[in-house]
């Protein structure tokens, strides 16, 4: 029987078609960037001042998503370390999964090689340790602030406009920061103070066109594939779906190893261009699962009504009235105590924005506005993962 489990993890060990997976992960700094050499000559530039062991400016840098914001800035800052590690130090935070001010303030702590306890000290506390360490550090510090809209958004710019604040309250330039999002207008939105002291110099990464992509995915398939199992026309069509959207490198890096798995799965020798659009749904799959998964309750009894009145109704047609009058049903089969139409209203334009729904005001005369509302993903995702998420929903669709 044991030759069994040796057939097992033989096929398992001995891959068809990786020589190794994580070259295509997201969070793999690859040595090389295709195109973006204009934004790491300019970062570099910029930061080029801590060689003489003074502070450069602080950098704001914004792009859509996957246009290598993330990727450029840390491969500059560890290149400049590698070549002058005594100059300077760098932190990096990823504001959205490091999420409170106390565990961000706490991570820049720990960084600087300040142990500090896990809860219990007041952000004031904190703050004034973080001064103190910087105050105290011997080289240049530079903290790298990541998707910090979101941050932002859930808490307030108070951190930001602290944290602004540390090299006058230490009379020295001893800190910069490079803040990085992709809310393009998120900057306006920040306190006059807070965004002049943090953008004093600006970077935009534009997204990527197909062409690039190409070039980003031949270099990442060089080194994570064996050699024949990909054709250019696979690298093309991945490229032009990423393309197709906003030039998303991440998207393209996604559909290009999902392709992959696929064919590994499949126990194919080569990734076909059947297998992208296979891909490219499981992707969507699992992008619209985790959306729906991490709704509140309220949001996707909503949607549950949705769906249970279009599978009662084919064709009807959805409006914030009748979609109310649905959720009022269901909430009551379910003995749920229900919400307001006007919270109702505000839970449509959440999942609209969350892309599950598309509303669409229309003028219906005398009459007034309404809002047609329809399924911007496919129901029978939608019923399959409510179902995973909560068994009382399976009662809805018998
Ligand atoms: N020029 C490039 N060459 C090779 N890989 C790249 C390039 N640009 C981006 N990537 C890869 O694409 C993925 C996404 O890039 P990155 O995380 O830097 O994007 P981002 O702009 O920070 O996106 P987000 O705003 O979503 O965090 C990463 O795996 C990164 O390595």
């Amino acid at each position: 029987m044991s030759d069994i489990i040796d057939e097992v993890i033989s096929s398992f060990k001995v891959s068809n078609i990786f020589i190794n997976r994580d070259y295509l992960m997201p969070d793999y700094i690859p040595e090389e960037l295709p195109h973006r050499e204009d934004q790491i000559r300019k970062i570099a530039g910029i930061l080029a001042p801590l060689y003489r062991g003074e502070r450069p400016n602080n950098i704001f840098i914004y792009g859509l998503t996957g246009t290598g914001k993330t990727a450029v800035s840390k491969f500059v800052l560890s290149n400049l370390y590698k070549k002058f590690p005594n100059k300077f130090k760098y932190v990096y935070v990823n504001t959205r999964q490091t999420d409170t001010p106390y565990r961000v303030l706490a991570d820049l702590l720990e960084a600087l090689g300040v142990k500090v306890p896990f809860t219990g000290l007041s952000i004031a506390e904190l703050y004034r340790r973080l001064v103190k360490a910087i105050k105290e550090y011997s080289l240049q510090v530079v903290i790298v602030l990541d998707e910090i809209d979101a941050f932002v958004k859930k808490y307030n710019d108070d951190i930001l406009y602290r944290l602004s604040r540390i090299n006058s309250e230490i009379s020295k330039g001893k800190v910069s920061f490079i803040g990085i999002t992709n809310d393009v207008k998120f900057v306006d939105s920040l306190d006059p103070r807070v965004k002049s002291s943090l953008s004093e110099e600006e970077i935009v990464f534009p997204p990527y066109n197909a062409e690039e992509l190409e070039d980003i995915l031949r270099k990442r398939a060089q080194m994570a594939l064996k050699p024949g199992v990909l054709s250019d026309s696979v690298i093309r069509l991945c490229a032009a779906l990423a393309a197709r959207e906003h030039g998303d490198a991440r998207r393209a890096l996604d559909l290009l190893r999902v392709s992959a798995e696929i064919a590994e799965r499949l126990r194919d020798s080569t990734v076909k261009e059947e297998y992208v659009y296979m891909a490219k749904d499981e992707i969507e799959r699992d992008r619209v699962r985790d959306i729906i998964l991490t709704l509140p309750f309220h949001s996707k009894l909503v949607l549950a009504a949705i769906v249970a009145k279009l599978l009662e109704e084919k064709n009807a047609v959805l409006t914030t009235g009748n979609v109310y009058e649905a959720y009022l049903s269901i909430s009551k089969k379910l003995g749920i105590e229900a919400i307001t139409q006007r919270r109702v209203s505000d839970i449509l334009n959440e999942l609209d924005m969350v892309g599950l729904l598309t509303a669409r005001v229309v003028n219906r005369g005398r009459y007034g506005k309404t809002k047609e509302i329809s399924l911007a993903v496919d129901k029978n995702i939608i019923i399959k993962t409510l179902t995973e998420s909560d068994n009382r929903f399976a009662d809805l669709w018998g």
